[in-house]
């Protein structure tokens, strides 16, 4: 593209009129229309040859021309850098010109302004001429040139001078690369940004192009070689002169964005590039990639330009060297060459450093992550991406933008769940290990020099201590009459409901083989819905008695019970109950649980196997002799005494005139009033101590169970309790298990949002918030696990936004309100003025003494909530005898109703050959004859359209269908 040129432009270039040139031209063979006829370079060069002083007379030119046959060459930054001033440094300055001129392939364009400017002018034809002798080759549109080239040869000796050696290198890129994005002349980059650039720019004969080679275009020749500006000034070392980055190419047409050329105006003619700059088949000087020497214009930056075009086009630095501008087409458009600065510019090196890295960077949504070598993340349970981002020094925002793209949800500083810990940290070849809470309780103990769950000192210090019982056993059994009989204390009685709701202990003693033995019992309650706490239980148990009733056998809760046992390594005496009763089967039973691997002693097992009568008082000797025995047998049971105490809390509540009290069960150490202790996220100091005879005891030795007074909260069910210094560490360990609790809440309570349903569930949160409160922290943990479990699908969450024990206050109140909370009162009412806060605000508090109704309620609740589903029912099917087109309705069908009813409006797909080849379309109109009617019944004939749908053809089947919503079950 470069190459070409006007008649007229060609005419003021060589200072003769258009008619002379034309004249000259027919003279020479050609045939050539009009004065804005373009012709081809070679001609054009011919022309050149022809008026030869002309050239010379503006001085470099002729210097200038030589180089042009080697504009490539020239391209080199020194050349052009002289190249782009050109005009004014006549000497030395001429060769470089030249490459501008290369640059100046364009020239034809610039020719024509050149004249204007003057002596630059013809610098830029010559050069152009050379590029355009480059592109010829190149370019197909040559052919007739060849033949002459030798007229053109001439120029090219001249070349050597400047661009001789240089181009050598250059001119293949030139011709080689049609594509190229960059033009001929890379090096004059310094130039290039110049403006006199502009010229360059100017190459792109193409009228069409706008950046290209009009004229007309500022960006273009015109201010090139002239202006006095940059253009004339010496070429700066700049980046312009680098050479040419192939990664820009741009410029294509004329002059691309902005060429190197001042403020784009004249550098690229094209300016900013717009159409020039992409290369479509831009003119002659595009696609530049910078702009050339001195002038530099054409900077584009869209490689595919200039080689987009057919005639020079895709020069790499026409003349002009390579012109800045190339770059990024808006540096270059403003004037700024179009290279990267050098400051700072990265080594090779580096750059392919930061290559592999970025190519070896886990990457997830096109965000990059850092690469771990499979290094162990170790995170506590709820922590926050941030948490994360500070393990692996990466940034906490990238890490929600992956879970974003991974389809979650999550900010940085919210808790996240252990999977989706898991699944990021495998993105970055991390291993997360999220800490168990046992663990990182150990590791919070640690941190305070305290062990929990040894027994301090040397074995010498062990002393023997009494079992731990559970007793565990399907509903109805007879637990509590069991642990009744045993204790001869009724407790029984006042049971809400029939079912033990409390976990109790107590301790009682017996004798084994004449001396007197303890026994420590807990009660566990038998619901399943104390699953959880029971299991808590076993593991704070020696041994498990199961009660079996003999009349009944092995119930779903009798397994479950020894599973909890067989899990806690507990071993199990099993007692065989209600023998008393008429049609008991104890036999039946033992043989039931040898598939528990429960083999009783008379079997060839080690279990025993106790008959026994709760309600007569039947064997109660044999089984804690049984249990003695078992434990002796297989348990060394030996505690320090000698230490500060620990334990488990085994149930705790409020208690209304002696604040919170917790029964704890003491494993080692002693337990002493005025201790200071922690249990869970409770602390306190021992006020006093209260055994199962409700006496006061000074001291607990391993074993015993006493209810402690003195706690500031209350503990949960199942806490491990322990005896500190003092209290100002017990407040301490108890805040910072406070914090993490709340965090692993925080993070068991978000709710999962997929993108898909992010948007429904914004709109319409399916939630039901809650508020538990009981008369002791076992029920209300018992309830609460319960409702979790509850299958009501994942459309619905169920929230227990609070949790507590003692009676519904105002401030629950104020919490379901804020919260839209339900309020479930256990075995507690409402405290002072509560009642009427809820009742003035609205808010619905339901009281229970039985678990399972609340249970059932709350599951209604939540089925209520249920969005609706839908199920498709088949309305009836329809084959289609003839189609007919009609301009009014498009394509009708006309068709046999073959089963049920063809509905108006219903919704249909269409089959053929019992393939779906449409489906969810609209039955938008059906007749009978000329009748519109709403259905057409089984056997009929009837007309129908499927709305615009017009692929319709004989013997399809029309389905139809609607969608209907489903019962919950
Ligand atoms: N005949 C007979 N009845 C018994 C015996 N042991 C318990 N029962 C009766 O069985 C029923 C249930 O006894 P509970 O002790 O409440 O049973 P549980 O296993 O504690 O039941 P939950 O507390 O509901 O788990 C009561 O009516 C008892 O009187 C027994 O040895 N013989």
């Amino acid at each position: 593209m470069p190459g070409k040129a006007r008649v007229h432009e060609l005419a003021k270039e060589l200072g003769v009129t258009s008619k002379e040139l034309l004249a000259k031209l027919k003279e020479q063979g050609e045939f050539v229309k009009s004065a804005s006829s373009t012709v081809e370079a070679p001609v054009a060069r011919r022309l050149r040859d022809a008026y030869p002083k002309k050239d010379g007379a503006k001085g470099k030119k002729p210097s200038g021309a030589t180089p042009g046959p080697k504009p490539g060459a020239p391209a080199r930054p020194s050349a052009p850098a002289s190249a782009g001033a050109g005009s004014s440094a006549p000497s030395a300055p001429a060769q470089p010109a030249q490459p501008t001129q290369s640059g100046a392939r364009p020239g034809p364009r610039p020719g024509p302004k050149p004249p204007a400017p003057k002596p630059p002018a013809p610098k830029q034809d010559e050069v152009p001429a050379p590029a355009a002798a480059k592109a010829a080759p190149a370019a197909p549109a040559p052919a007739k040139p060849e033949s002459q080239q030798p007229s053109v040869v001439p120029p090219k000796p001249q070349g050597p001078k400047p661009g001789g050696p240089k181009p050598g290198p250059r001119p293949p890129r030139v011709g080689n690369n049609p594509f190229g994005v960059g033009q001929g002349a890379p090096p004059p980059r310094p130039a290039a940004p110049r403006p006199g650039g502009g010229q360059q720019g100017g190459g792109g004969d193409r009228p069409p192009r706008p950046g290209g080679d009009r004229p007309p275009r500022p960006g273009g020749d015109r201010p090139a070689g002239n202006r006095p500006s940059p253009g004339n000034m010496p070429p700066r070392p700049n980046p312009g002169m680098m050479p040419a980055r192939p990664a820009r190419p741009a410029g294509p047409g004329g002059g691309g964005r902005g060429g190197p050329g001042g403020r784009g105006g004249p550098g690229g003619g094209a300016g900013r590039g717009g159409p020039g700059g992409r290369g479509g088949p831009g003119g002659g000087g595009g696609g530049f990639r910078g702009g050339p020497g001195g002038g530099g214009g054409g900077g584009g930056f869209r490689p595919g330009g200039g080689g987009g075009a057919p005639a020079g086009g895709g020069f790499r630095g026409g003349g002009g060297g390579r012109g800045g501008g190339g770059r990024g087409g808006t540096a270059g458009a403003f004037g700024r060459p179009g290279g990267p600065s050098r400051k700072g510019r990265k080594s090779k090196r580096q750059k392919r450093q930061e290559y592999m890295d970025n190519m070896q960077a886990p990457s997830v949504g096109g965000v990059r992550l850092p690469k771990g070598n499979g290094e162990t993340i170790r995170l506590p349970r709820g922590a926050s991406l941030t948490d994360f981002a500070e393990k692996i020094d990466a940034n906490p925002a990238s890490l929600v933008q992956v879970l974003f793209h991974l389809g979650e949800m999550v900010t940085a500083t919210q808790s996240v769940s252990e999977d989706i810990l898991e699944l990021l940290g495998s993105e970055m070849n991390y291993t997360v290990q999220v800490v168990s809470p046992e663990e990182e309780d150990r590791e919070l103990l640690e941190t305070f020099d305290i062990t929990y769950g040894e027994d301090a000192g040397e074995e010498s210090d062990l002393q023997v201590r009494p079992p731990v019982v559970t007793v565990m056993g399907h509903v109805d059994h007879g637990k509590t009459r069991l642990l009744d009989t045993i204790r001869k204390a009724k407790v029984r009685e006042g049971e809400a409901g029939g079912i033990t709701q409390h976990i109790g202990a107590y301790q009682i003693e017996t004798q084994l083989e004449g001396t007197p033995r303890l026994i420590t019992f807990i009660d566990t309650p038998g619901h399943e819905a104390f699953t959880a706490m029971r299991a808590r239980g076993a593991n704070s148990t020696d041994i498990a008695v199961i009660v079996v009733a003999a009349d009944d056998g092995v119930m779903p809760q009798t397994v479950e019970a020894i599973n909890h046992a067989q899990a806690a390594k507990a071993p199990i005496v099993v007692a065989v109950n209600k023998i008393d009763k008429e049609g008991a089967n104890p036999d039946k039973i033992r043989q039931q649980l040898t598939e528990y691997n429960l083999v009783a002693e008379e079997y060839g097992g080690d279990t025993m196997f106790v008959e026994i009568s709760a309600k007569q008082g039947i064997n109660i000797d044999g089984l804690l002799e049984a249990i003695l025995l078992t434990a002796d047998a297989t348990l060394d049971l030996r505690a320090n005494p000698d230490m500060e105490a620990q334990g488990v809390a085994i149930e705790a509540h409020l208690d209304r005139g002696r604040g919170p009290v917790a029964t704890v069960l003491v494993q080692r150490g002693t337990l002493r009033v005025g201790d200071s202790v922690v249990a869970g996220d409770a602390y306190g100091r021992v006020r006093r101590m209260v055994d199962e005879h409700n006496e006061d005891v000074t001291e607990a030795l391993p074993s015993r169970p006493v209810q402690v007074i003195g706690f500031t909260s209350v503990p949960g069910a199942g806490d491990t309790f322990l005896v500190v210094d003092e209290d100002r560490v017990a407040r301490q360990i108890a805040e910072r298990r406070q914090a993490r609790i709340r965090n692993a809440q925080n993070a068991a309570k978000r709710k999962r949002v997929s993108l898909e349903d992010l948007d429904s569930a914004l709109k319409e949160t399916n939630s039901l918030n809650l508020i538990i409160k009981g008369d002791n922290s076992g029920t209300v943990e018992a309830l609460e696990a319960s409702l979790l479990q509850l299958e009501v699908g994942d459309e619905v969450e169920l929230n227990v936004v609070h949790r507590g024990v003692g009676g519904v206050t105002e401030s629950d109140i104020d919490l379901a309100t804020a919260s839209d909370a339900i309020v479930l009162g256990f075995n507690v009412r409402a405290q002072g003025k509560a009642t009427e806060r809820a009742a003035r605000e609205g808010v619905d508090v339901r009281y229970y003494t039985v678990i399972y109704q609340a249970i059932e309620e709350i599951e209604q609740a939540l089925k209520g909530m249920l969005k609706p589903e839908y199920e498709e029912v088949e309305l009836g099917k329809a084959e289609v005898r003839e189609v007919f087109k009609s301009s009014k309705f498009g394509t009708i069908a006309g068709c046999l109703v073959t089963s049920g009813e063809i509905r108006r409006n219903a919704r249909a797909r269409l089959l053929r050959d019992n393939v779906v080849v449409a489906e969810n379309l609209p039955i938008s109109s059906l007749r009978r004859f000329k009748d519109d009617v709403v259905e057409v019944r089984d056997g009929f004939e009837c007309g129908l359209t499927l709305g615009s749908y017009s692929d319709i053809k004989v013997d399809d089947v029309i389905e139809t269908y609607e969608q209907r919503e489903k019962p919950r079950v």
